[in-house]
Formats: structure tokens, sequence, C-alpha cells
């Protein structure tokens, strides 16, 4: 005989109960972390942003790590992530610069790293936001550099060229796109569809299959696309999923990109330098002599002491015609042992390095 269900009102009671002891957590959380912003500005009174990247970091691993489920390790991360930002909002507010409009993939880059305590500014251009965080109008700022399928975001490499601000963070966002239409917008009436130039590429089979006569129109951005549909009833826009809620858009169709693990890396850059986390990586710009064998040169220590590159891009370097810089992000902090041991040797070996910092690679 299989065992009775409990009844539906006795199932909600539990969730009532379970509810009650959940929020006193959160907020008996949320004093400690009060506490922990008096002992910060005890130690330190100048100091201007409570944020500890490294700890935030430590937070979620250990949340990943202990999660027997039947919630997957990601999305009880995720609801950590937002517990996180709400106490440090408390601590103090954090000020996010972002290459907008807001809408974008590198808002919800922000949202996804900050939380939605933090408060986010679009900037125009890369430019704007290096600069906001440069005057310390922002606390930090959040930059997209490279997508798996479009690569190098080449404005942000060539930032941190003439930059002396640091990378703290890293954010990976797997890029999804939608159909979206205005509320009472029907499907026959469709006659175009706005997005930036990208994502109608990262969509083109999908709207060759489905929609092979509408008129694609390239704007600046998926945003855009989003804020133009919110008042045209014949016309669609691919976009996310923040663009969606931003502009109250309803989804006609999910997931329409063609290549579905489409991922777009984005930085998060500040002023200051980042403990470690136990599980790092060192970002470093390098000018190579121009010699034979220079690059073997740059990339033996690394080999020779088990640091593993993440990355690689030439770039040309902005000061001397037909010669070139690397960007190199490898596994490890600047604090490690044989990570400083590599650096000292790149040091005796290049015309120029430069510590982009060390970071916690991202966790969710
Ligand atoms: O541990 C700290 O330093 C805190 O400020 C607490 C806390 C948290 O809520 O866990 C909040 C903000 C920091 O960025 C890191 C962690």
């Amino acid at each position: 005989m299989s065992e009775k269900l409990p009844t539906l009102p006795e199932l909600r009671q539990q969730i009532d109960a379970i509810d009650v002891q959940i929020h006193e957590l959160i907020n008996q959380r949320a004093r400690c972390a009060q506490t922990v912003a008096e002992v910060k500005k005890a130690e330190d009174p100048t100091i201007t942003s409570f944020y500890r990247p490294e700890r935030e970091a430590q937070v979620l691993q250990m949340v990943m790590q202990r999660n027997q489920g039947p919630l997957a390790g990601e999305t009880v991360a995720k609801l950590f992530r937002e517990i996180m930002s709400a106490c440090l909002a408390l601590e103090s507010p954090l000020k996010i610069a972002f290459l907008g409009p807001n809408g974008t993939f590198t808002h919800a880059a922000a949202l996804k790293h900050f939380g939605h305590a933090a408060i986010t500014r679009p900037m125009a251009t890369i430019d704007e936001v290096f600069r906001e965080v440069e005057a310390g109008s922002a606390h930090y700022g959040v930059v997209p550099v490279e997508n798996s399928s479009e690569g190098v975001v080449n404005h942000t490499l060539d930032c941190f060229i003439n930059s002396g601000l640091k990378i703290i963070g890293e954010v990976e966002l797997r890029i999804h796109h939608n159909l979206l239409v205005a509320e009472g917008t029907q499907l026959k009436n469709i006659s175009r569809v706005y997005s930036h130039q990208q994502s109608l590429a990262q969509c083109r089979k999908w709207l060759d299959a489905h929609f092979p006569k509408i008129e694609r129109i390239a704007v600046s951005s998926n945003a855009e696309a989003a804020r133009l549909v919110k008042g045209e009833w014949h016309s669609a826009a691919i976009a996310g999923e923040t663009a969606a809620e931003l502009y109250g858009l309803k989804k006609l169709h999910e997931n329409i990109e063609d290549n579905p693990s489409n991922t777009t890396r984005f930085l998060i850059i500040g002023t200051e330098s980042t403990p470690p986390s136990g599980d790092d990586k060192t970002s470093i710009i390098v000018a190579a002599h121009n010699e034979a064998g220079a690059l073997y040169r740059i990339l033996e220590p690394f080999y020779r002491n088990g640091l593993s590159l993440t990355r690689i891009e030439t770039r040309p370097s902005q000061s001397d015609i037909w010669s070139y810089v690397f960007f190199i992000d490898f596994e490890g902090h600047q604090q490690q042992p044989q990570v400083k041991l590599v650096l000292d040797e790149l040091h005796d070996r290049v015309r120029e390095l430069k510590n982009l910092g060390s970071y916690p690679k991202a966790v969710i």
C-alpha cells in the first residue's frame, strides 16, 4: 500500500514554518554583515568599498560544494548571491558602471556578479566605463572581453594598455536570445525584426527557418531593439531576458540562438588588488623583444613552473608600429610562490610587463 501524502494545507503550514526560520536567519546574517562593516571602518576609517571579491567567491564555492539538492548548486548559489548583495548594500551600496544601455548582456553580467542590490549605471562606451572607475564615480566597472563565437572584444583589451585599473573578477554568461514582441502583437503581423548585428548573425539559421521573409534591421544594441518594439505592433526584437523584463515584452520564442553554448566573458575592473580566494587567475600584458624565439621565451617559464595558460591574445602595441603585445591569462594568484617566480623571470625576458591583477575564477 502506498503511503498517504500530506494534504495541501499541511504542506503549506510546513512551508510557512520553514519560511519563518529562513527569514530570521537571513536577518541574523544581515546583522552580522552590519557588524563586519563597523570592523572594516575601525580598521580603515577612509574605506570607500566594503566589497570583498575573494570572500564572495569563497562563500559561493562553499555553497556549491555542500549542496545536496534537490535544487541545483548553481540555483542555490544564485540565491546566496542575492543575499550577499543585500547584506553588502546594508554595509554600503555599490555603484557599478557597465557598458549600456540598460537591458544589454553586460547589464545582465553586472547583476549576475553583484546581485540586484547594487546600483548599476549604463555608460555609452567601454572607455567611459574605465573613466568612471578611474575617476571614482563608480566603485567597479563591467566590460565584455570575449565571446565564444565572435572572439575577443579588442577595444576592452586596448583600454587596459593605457589604464592603471586592475581586473578584480570575471563573469561568464550563457547568451540566450529570445524573439520578443509587445503585448498584443500577433505573429502574422510581424514584418521586421530588430537586433544588434552580432545577435542577428547568431540567430541567422533560426530566422532563415522560421521567418525567412521578414526584414532584419541591425540597431546599436539588443536593448535598443527591445525599446523600439515596445511601441510597434508589427515588429519583433531579438534580445535577452534582461531587456524583455525591462521593456515588459512577451517572449514568442526562447533560446533561438544557433549555437546553444554561446558564452560571453566579462571582466570586473576596479582600483584595488584582490587577495587570494583559493581558485584564482592572473592577467598580464607583455611587450616582447623583437627577436627570434621571443614568444617561446615568454611561455617557457609557465611550462617549467606548471602554470596553465587559459588565454593568450595578440594586439598591436599602441606605441610602436609593427610591434605587438600579448594578453596572457593564467591560473594562480600573484601571491603564490610559483606565480611570483614566473613574473620575476618574465620581467627579465620582455620589453615591458604590466600586471592587470589576480582575481577569483567565475563561480556561477
Ligand atoms: O565578509 C565580509 O567582508 C562581508 O562584508 C560580508 C559579505 C557577506 O555578505 O558574506 C558581504 C560583502 C562582501 O563583499 C563579502 C561578504
